[in-house]
């Protein structure tokens, strides 16, 4: 992994005005971002979100994930307390591009559910890597996190880089009549640390 910082800038939302950091994976050619709040260079654990980009969830109002609606409320909580960090890592797809994950939605049009569908083209369900993160963090000087996720790969990949999760955040929202069957997949199939209740209450 050879991840180069480029350049950061001002990005206002509609919650803060972020600053926004592009990395560059040499290896890849993958440009990843990390969009960040306040001071973070100190020991107290930044409120963090690690998000994998997510094209159809994220910029094209697909309701068949909760990804477009996870990534607004992230943004919202790090607005509400005024610091932390956004990582928006281009992995689409869990780690298999957006073509395939086109062949997945297809394959899930049939009755496959998300699992079966990566399997039935030869992926694992999940291909993600998040070997970026170290140089990110270190970038930005954060030493330890509170993570926003119910997904505890995330949290087992923070510790096996050495950097300390403080907290791992819930992050339950976007339940809809599409996505019901994606989101009980997820906490069925893919250990994500959440309950029907959780998701179906919020
Ligand atoms: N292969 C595949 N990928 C999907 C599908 N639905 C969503 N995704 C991808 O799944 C990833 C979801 O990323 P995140 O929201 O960061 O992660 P997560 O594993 O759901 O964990 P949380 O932190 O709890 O949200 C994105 O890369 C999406 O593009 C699907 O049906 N098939
Ligand atoms: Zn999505």
């Amino acid at each position: 992994m050879t991840l180069r910082f480029v350049a950061a800038s001002r990005l206002p939302t509609p919650w803060a005005v972020f600053t926004m950091h592009g990395f560059e994976d040499s290896e890849t050619g993958k440009e990843h971002l990390a969009l960040t709040l306040g001071e973070l260079d100190n020991t107290e654990p930044v409120l963090a979100r690690i998000h994998s980009e997510c094209l159809t969830g994220d910029a094209l109002f697909s309701l068949r994930c909760d990804c477009g609606f996870q990534l607004q409320e992230a943004l919202k909580r790090i607005a509400a307390e005024g610091r932390g960090a956004l990582f928006y890592l281009r992995q689409e797809g869990r780690g298999i591009g957006l073509l395939n994950k086109i062949r997945a939605y297809h394959l899930q049009d049939q009755g496959a559910d998300t699992v079966e569908a990566n399997e039935q083209l030869g992926f694992e369900a999940d291909m993600r890597d998040y070997s970026m993160l170290p140089s990110m963090l270190e970038h930005l000087g954060i030493k330890s996190v509170r993570l926003m996720t119910n997904n505890p790969r995330k949290v087992n990949a923070f510790a096996s880089y050495g950097i300390q999760v403080d907290e791992r955040i819930p992050l339950t929202t976007g339940l809809n009549p599409y996505n019901a069957d994606y989101l009980d997949t997820k906490a069925n199939k893919l250990g994500h640390l959440m309950k029907p209740e959780d998701y179906k209450d919020n």
